[in-house]
């Protein structure tokens, strides 16, 4: 189960990340007034961290839409992975994926879909992503007042349920992850295309700083060791 971690902005939380066992690290670009949107040289910078200290894997979370200024953001930051997640088209994700030089089979594309209580406005679309090229799919929620992205809002597991199985992609989970409400979303869980999560508020303090206590709750607490019995 992977575990993904978003918004850091230092090359200390980047490695506080690692140590505390995310696998992907988030790393916003083209976030409007976001807390931790990174100029294009902070991406440069933070990318490269992760990429010394081998975990986590940098991934490039962004609202943008022009796949062009996407491929020279993640070209020049040497980042294999982009999160949509706004509300871009289909035709985004296959103008990533196709590339402007043919190297877009080296990039994983992660398209969000967003839940508004059991409704989601991308359902439809679906087939469109996956035609387009998308990897894995995120699962949010939106804000009752229609904010999306650390929300800390969770969603309804069976609304959850009733869209993936629309899918023959990889999954996230995400929106108001925390380290006790695994139990909540077994059955998300044991789907077959269920790959892990990604938490922004439960990893952070009440000051918003990144804390490595927090993601080790949240890793404990959704990746629980086996019992003597599991592999046998
Ligand atoms: O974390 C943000 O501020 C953010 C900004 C823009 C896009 C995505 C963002 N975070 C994503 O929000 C969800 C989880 O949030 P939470 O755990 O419910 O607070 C996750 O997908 C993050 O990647």
């Amino acid at each position: 189960m992977l575990l993904k971690i978003c918004g850091a902005g230092s090359a200390g939380d980047v490695e506080l990340l690692g140590a505390a066992g995310a696998d992907l690290v988030g790393l916003w670009h083209g976030v409007p007034g976001g807390r931790a949107d990174l100029s294009p040289s902070k991406l440069s910078a933070l990318a490269s961290a992760a990429r010394r200290a081998a975990r986590p894997r940098p991934v490039l979370v962004t609202f943008r839409r022009d796949a062009d200024g996407l491929r020279e953001a993640l070209a020049a930051a040497r980042i294999h992975w982009i999160q949509l997640h706004g509300y871009q088209p289909p035709g985004t994700v296959r103008a990533l994926k196709d590339g402007g030089d043919g190297d877009g089979g080296d990039l994983t594309v992660v398209k969000v879909v967003h839940l508004d209580g059991e409704s989601c406005p991308e359902r439809s679309l679906i087939p469109a992503y996956e035609r387009a090229g998308t990897d894995v799919f995120l699962v949010d929620a939106v804000a009752a007042d229609g904010r999306i992205g650390s929300t800390g809002q969770p969603v309804d597991p069976g609304a959850v349920l009733g869209l993936v199985d629309r899918m023959s992609r990889p999954f996230l989970l995400a929106g108001g992850v925390r380290a006790d409400n695994r139990e909540e979303y077994r059955a998300v869980l044991e789907h077959p295309l269920f790959l892990g999560i990604d938490v922004d508020t439960a990893a952070r303090d009440a000051d918003g700083r990144l804390r490595a206590d927090r993601v080790r709750a949240v890793s404990r607490g959704w990746r629980p060791v086996p019992g003597p019995e599991a592999g046998r």
